[in-house]
């Protein structure tokens, strides 16, 4: 029944879907979402189809306008006519996404198109035929709530199969094409169209017949438009059609079944309640600045002109946001992004209700729109990519009608507020500030989206654990953290750290004594080493027969901890053990970071992504002057290794990049100096660890649980450096 490959909506051949991530950007990622045939066809004819929904709107007010002389018939007659627009949505909406979920897409689009062709096309034909300017516009009217009706069904059966007609991983870039050439270019261009056909017949002085005015012509573009796309998406883009083996189940189930089920969905999905709620809360924030822009414009006494600045800046901010969102914020998580997004759009309504001066006011409208444009992208882009095809058609009517409603209702309530409220002006110095209702409402407005924001993100967040702004600044550089690996944590994990010499091997062994005698179950380790794998690596590292290159080294340290971490350290944390290990990340901070001057935020990344985000709850650092340390080593008399071998500026950069570790987060750190008597040193350890201790409920030492990982014996490094040829000169503990 269907090409090859194509499984009634719910896959595209295997050529053009694949499900990794595409590493594309700008005009690339364009191409290549350009270069899926059944797409390139779709986003074609909805350009065209965008075009003459421009064209018709502003078309079909001005045509009923013209009907009457008085100005007050005009106007309303260009009102209704468009507020007729949003109607249909209250009224159908709640059953349209189950026809698109039920029905063949494909012949779902295909009647739509057709009826609204003849609906938009009988417009400017019932006047030629000679009609009062009373039935012209109740015609005009009824034909465009029709129209209306029919495309809420249309809407959703199409936004339900462009994401089975391109990869998934390509979703992104084909919303951001199609979004600014639906609210970008095509809005424009309509509106460019219709103006110089206008003054171009004008200035002719050309006398056109009534059927060939240049408001009949856009309004029989819009028909056409609407036959071109039925036309393209039956004989030209047959994978929309069909019906997955899910729909076709569903489809035997009542209509009113299927919508109740679709509610129920909406509401026992995070992922979708949060969208959907996300979008809401963005779409109410847009439509308060809408409301109140006339009132706030007059505020800032900026003029009338004010408020037509302050919303081509939306604008433009929301073109900025979907077109260069992506590129700003590169593999942040999307779910991230979607609420972070809303946050900022809402933050910045709060700005607008803060802002005393013109300047303040463009730059909160321009974040404004930048916010809820990407809001609007990632929350689609979601909604393409994670929302089961059965479903999707019911979602996203829900979707659009709800943004209807609740932009309606955010325009009228925001109007009527502003409207209600009296004003006072504060004078603050160089400036003065109007107090009004409208400000107080941008920020209650904003705060209330801000509210949204997070609990979308809270809802939808997929890197629980993750803190929230290195994230995002990372994403912006270049390096997106990763989640920490989830694990039920019952023990403590104690690290001590610090120069060549510091004392940390002496400290390790007293603490593991003291909690052992306090009957603790106790693992010691170390790094490099604590495992056969870490010990070929250590001896491969600390080899001074050939250095690795820097990154070869970071590597090496790095492949020693995922394996030390995934083996050793988690299994024992799990168990309730208290882990104390000699070195751990931070000593790759200082030493391939600070020492061999590679960018410690790389280090960190690839440490982050070794340990699966183990942080441990205490770092010891043990600070010590290089000369001391480097003077104990030797009294060991067991020579220097690769790395004590360094020069005396290596070790100072490592020094002083510990200490700096522990000035940035004071409450993981315990800094003691190391000249100071072990024994003094392990009693301020014991007393710090004791608070941590109490609050962990570590397990006590079991009988059948080795207490400490079975560390490689001696025999086993010079069985390695035997393998590798090297003699090994790594100091013995
Ligand atoms: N507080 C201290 N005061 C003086 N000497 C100490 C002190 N702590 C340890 N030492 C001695 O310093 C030498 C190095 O100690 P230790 O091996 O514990 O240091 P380390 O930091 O583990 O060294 P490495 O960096 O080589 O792993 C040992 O001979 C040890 O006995
Ligand atoms: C974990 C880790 C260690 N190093 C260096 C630091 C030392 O010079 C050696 C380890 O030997 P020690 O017996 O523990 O002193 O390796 C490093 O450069 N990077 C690291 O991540």
């Amino acid at each position: 029944m269907h090409p090859a490959g194509i499984t009634g909506g719910t896959a595209i051949d295997t050529e053009t879907r694949d499900s990794g991530p595409v590493d594309l950007s700008g005009i690339a990622a364009l191409r290549s979402v350009l270069r899926i045939r059944p797409f390139r066809r779709l986003w074609l004819v909805l350009s065209l189809a965008s075009f003459g929904d421009w064209i018709g709107l502003l078309a079909t007010g001005i045509f009923a306008a013209a009907q009457f002389q008085s100005s007050a018939g005009q106007g309303a007659a260009f009102g209704g006519t468009i507020a007729v627009r949003l109607l249909p949505a209250l009224l159908l909406g709640p059953i349209a996404g189950v026809f698109a979920d039920r029905f063949d897409r494909r012949y779902t689009m295909v009647i739509t198109d057709l009826l609204r062709f003849v609906f938009y096309g009988s417009i400017p034909i019932v006047a030629l035929v000679g009609a009062s300017p009373g039935v012209v516009v109740a015609w005009a009217t009824i034909a465009t709530f029709i129209g209306e009706t029919i495309t809420l069904i249309w809407i959703p059966a199409k936004e339900a199969a462009v994401p089975n007609l391109i990869p998934k991983s390509r979703i992104e870039i084909s919303n951001q094409l199609t979004l600014v050439t639906t609210y970008g270019i095509t809005p424009i261009l309509a509106a460019l169209a219709l103006s110089a056909l206008t003054a171009g017949v004008q200035q002719s002085g050309v006398t056109l017949p009534d059927w060939a005015q240049p408001v009949e012509i856009a309004l029989y573009l819009n028909a056409i438009s609407r036959l071109a796309t039925a036309l393209t998406v039956f004989f030209g883009i047959k994978e929309i059609g069909g019906k997955s083996a899910e729909r076709q189940r569903e489809a035997q189930q009542s209509m009113f079944r299927q919508f109740l089920d679709g509610w129920k969905y909406i509401g026992s999905t995070p992922l979708v309640r949060g969208l959907v709620l996300g979008i809401f809360g963005a779409f109410a924030a847009g439509g308060v600045v809408i409301g109140a822009a006339k009132t706030f414009a007059t505020s800032l006494g900026a003029g009338e002109a004010a408020f037509y600045l302050l919303f081509g800046v939306i604008f433009m901010g929301l073109a900025i946001g979907i077109g260069l969102g992506p590129m700003i914020i590169r593999d942040l998580s999307r779910r991230r992004w979607f609420g972070m997004s809303i946050v900022l759009a809402s933050g910045s309504v709060m700005f607008l209700g803060a802002a005393f001066h013109l300047s303040m006011a463009l730059v909160g409208a321009l974040l404004v729109g930048a916010g809820a444009g990407m809001a609007f992208l990632a929350g689609t882009t979601l909604l393409y990519g994670e929302v089961d095809d059965a479903v999707r058609g019911r979602v996203f009517a829900v979707v659009q009608i709800g943004v209807r409603m609740v932009l309606l209702l955010a325009i009228t309530l925001a109007g009527f507020l502003v409207g209600l409220g009296s004003s006072r002006r504060i004078d603050l110095g160089a400036f003065s500030v109007q107090v009004s209702s409208t400000r107080v409402l941008l920020l209650v407005a904003g705060a209330i989206g801000i509210w949204v924001g997070i609990s979308a993100f809270r809802q939808m967040d997929d890197k629980r654990g993750v803190p929230v702004l290195a994230d995002l600044w990372g994403s912006i550089r270049g390096r997106p953290l990763a989640p920490a690996e989830q694990f039920v944590r019952a023990g403590v994990f104690v690290v001590f750290e610090g120069g060549e010499g510091a004392g940390k091997s002496t400290q390790v062994e007293r603490l593991a004594a003291a909690l052992r005698a306090d009957g603790r179950d106790v693992v010691v380790t170390r790094e490099p080493g604590a495992t056969d794998v870490g010990a070929r690596i250590r001896a491969l590292v600390l080899d001074k027969t050939e250095s690795p290159a820097p990154r070869a080294e970071a590597l090496l340290y790095a492949a020693d901890r995922a394996h030390h971490v995934a083996t050793v350290v988690r299994p024992a944390l799990a168990r309730g053990a208290v882990v104390v290990s000699d070195r751990y990340v931070d000593s790759s901070l200082a030493y391939q970071g600070a020492g061999r001057t590679l960018p410690v935020s790389e280090i960190s990344w690839l440490s982050a992504w070794a340990t699966g985000g183990l942080k441990p709850d205490l770092v010891v650092l043990l600070d010590v002057d290089p000369s001391v340390g480097l003077r104990r080593v030797d009294a060991r008399g067991q020579g220097q290794d690769r790395l004590e071998s360094e020069s005396r500026q290596f070790h100072e950069r490592v020094r002083y990049a510990f200490l700096d570790l522990a000035a940035a987060d004071p409450k993981r750190y315990l800094v003691l100096d190391a000249a100071r008597p072990a024994d003094e040193i392990s009693a301020a350890v014991t007393e710090r660890l004791a608070g941590l201790l109490a609050a962990a409920h570590t397990a006590p030492a079991p009988d059948d649980v080795p207490a400490t990982p079975d560390l490689p014996e001696e025999p086993g490094l010079e069985e390695m450096a035997e393998l590798f040829g090297v003699e090994d000169e790594s100091p013995r503990k």
